[in-house]
């Protein structure tokens, strides 16, 4: 019986998934509710006290979907349409995805329901505090370690570390990653999601024979993972003509100035009043003519509706959960497009925070090149993995990925057995 508490349309779509992926598998039904649902969760309501003297309360959570493989692992996001659902489907990809690609963690994810853009630095800081002071009973280094998604960052991460570590009366920064280096953070950490995106596009135009100077990508959110993901494929010499943020978006078939756009996000905090392309609305950029479609902001933005005018070759998947089961299954008909998904294409960031992690446990930290090639390396083996598991179960690259991942959690299970 699915969980009534995690009911939404974004839930009920990751458990779709699973349910198309257990009947691939043939999962044995004593393995299938304790495999597919979150294990626990966590909802606190945080009073913060605004800079007009005000105070205001916000929801937030921590779901922590499978604890039989490791600590948990899962980014903690600052947005208005933040659920408990929303929240829970996130901690079922992030198992997926660290099964998938090997990592030692079960999945989590956390949330907050708030508007980051009414938020002054100071009310900012106050809401990250007061959040992990709400969860320290819940959260740990070996128990479940947070990093930044959408609406978080790397001094949300440094405020979290600083209110555990004043708990518990030490330093302790493996408790999240995705912290600036000088606290322990890694290096490469901050681009290694849209890296890892960058680079598996490229592997990709390479199977298509398609010359990467040829090739042109429209991206979709401008943020940490987008904008990540646009300077790499500039460095690989590979077009951007269309990006976008939540207030609209820019084409120029002559290629986006990455770097100027990166430059003025910077100085005014969105893409609003750049002047570096023509206008284009975030549908009509995700159904461009290009070669490569890159979601990179929010879920369910590709749905039935859209689908069938997508016109790229790749759909290369940078966001969670971008794309409805609706759209999914017209999509497993279109040929002409390969699908990267969500929990293969965006992996770099979280297999970077696992490297995040170990060096924080050692105390021995490696260079940008090390950490990069090391997560090159893993994400060349997932490839070939949801390569062979295609053609094996003759199904998507979606169903082969999630089949590959579910498969290894729901094997850990089984072995673990029951208690008592
Ligand atoms: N950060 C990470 O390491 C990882 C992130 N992800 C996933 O990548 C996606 C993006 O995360 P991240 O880059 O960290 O988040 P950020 O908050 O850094 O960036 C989000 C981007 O999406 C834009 N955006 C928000 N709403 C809309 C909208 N309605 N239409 C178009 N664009 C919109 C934002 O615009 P604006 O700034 O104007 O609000 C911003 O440019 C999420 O799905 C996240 O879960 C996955 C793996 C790891
Ligand atoms: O880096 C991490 O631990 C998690 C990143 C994340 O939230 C994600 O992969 O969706």
């Amino acid at each position: 019986m699915q969980p009534q508490i995690y009911k939404s349309e974004v839930f009920d779509m990751a458990c779709r998934q699973f349910d198309i992926a257990a009947d691939l598998l043939g999962l044995d039904p004593s393995l299938y509710e304790r495999t597919k649902y979150p294990k626990r969760c966590m909802a606190v309501m945080c009073p913060i006290r605004m800079d007009s003297g005000e105070v205001r309360v916000f929801e937030g959570y921590r779901v922590q979907h499978h604890l039989s493989m490791g600590p948990t692992k899962g980014g903690l996001r600052f947005h208005p349409a933040v659920t408990l659902g929303e929240v829970a489907a996130l901690s079922m990809w992030m198992s997926w995805k660290c099964a998938l690609t090997g990592l030692p963690y079960g999945g989590a994810k956390g949330g907050v329901c708030v508007d980051t853009r009414d938020l002054s630095f100071g009310e900012l800081e106050r809401l990250s505090r007061r959040y992990m002071q709400e969860m320290i009973s819940f959260v740990g280094p070996n128990t479940d370690i947070m990093a930044p998604d959408v609406g978080t960052n790397e001094q949300v991460m440094a405020w979290m570390m600083d209110t555990y570590a004043n708990h518990v009366g030490n330093s302790v920064p493996a408790i999240v990653t995705g912290k600036p280096v000088s606290l322990g953070g890694s290096e490469g950490r901050r681009e290694a999601t849209g890296h890892g995106v960058a680079y598996l596009i490229k592997s990709y135009l390479n199977d298509l024979n398609i010359p990467l100077d040829e090739a042109t990508v429209a991206i979709q959110g401008f943020g940490n993972v987008g904008s990540e993901a646009a300077v790499a494929l500039n460095a690989f010499g590979i077009k951007v003509i269309a990006i976008s943020d939540y207030y609209g978006g820019f084409y120029n078939a002559g290629g986006i100035n990455i770097l100027d756009a990166v430059a003025y996000v910077k100085a005014h905090g969105s893409l609003k009043g750049w002047k570096g392309g023509d206008s284009i609305s975030n549908e009509d950029l995700l159904i461009l003519e290009c070669t490569v479609v890159v979601p990179a902001a929010l879920e369910r933005v590709i749905d039935e509706n859209n689908a069938p005018k997508l016109r790229c070759r790749i759909l290369a998947e940078a966001a969670n959960g971008p794309t409805t089961n609706q759209a999914d299954a017209i999509l497993k008909q279109n040929k002409d497009i390969i699908t990267i998904p969500d929990i293969f294409c965006n992996s770099g960031g979280v297999i970077v925070s696992y490297f995040e992690w170990v060096q924080d446990l050692q105390s021995l930290f490696w260079t940008r090149e090390e950490v990069l090639n090391k997560m090159y390396k893993i994400l060349d083996r997932a490839k070939i993995e949801i390569e062979n598991q295609k053609k094996k179960l003759k199904c998507s690259r979606r169903e082969a990925a999630l089949t590959l991942g579910i498969k290894k959690v729901a094997d850990a299970k089984a072995v673990r057995g029951l208690f008592p």
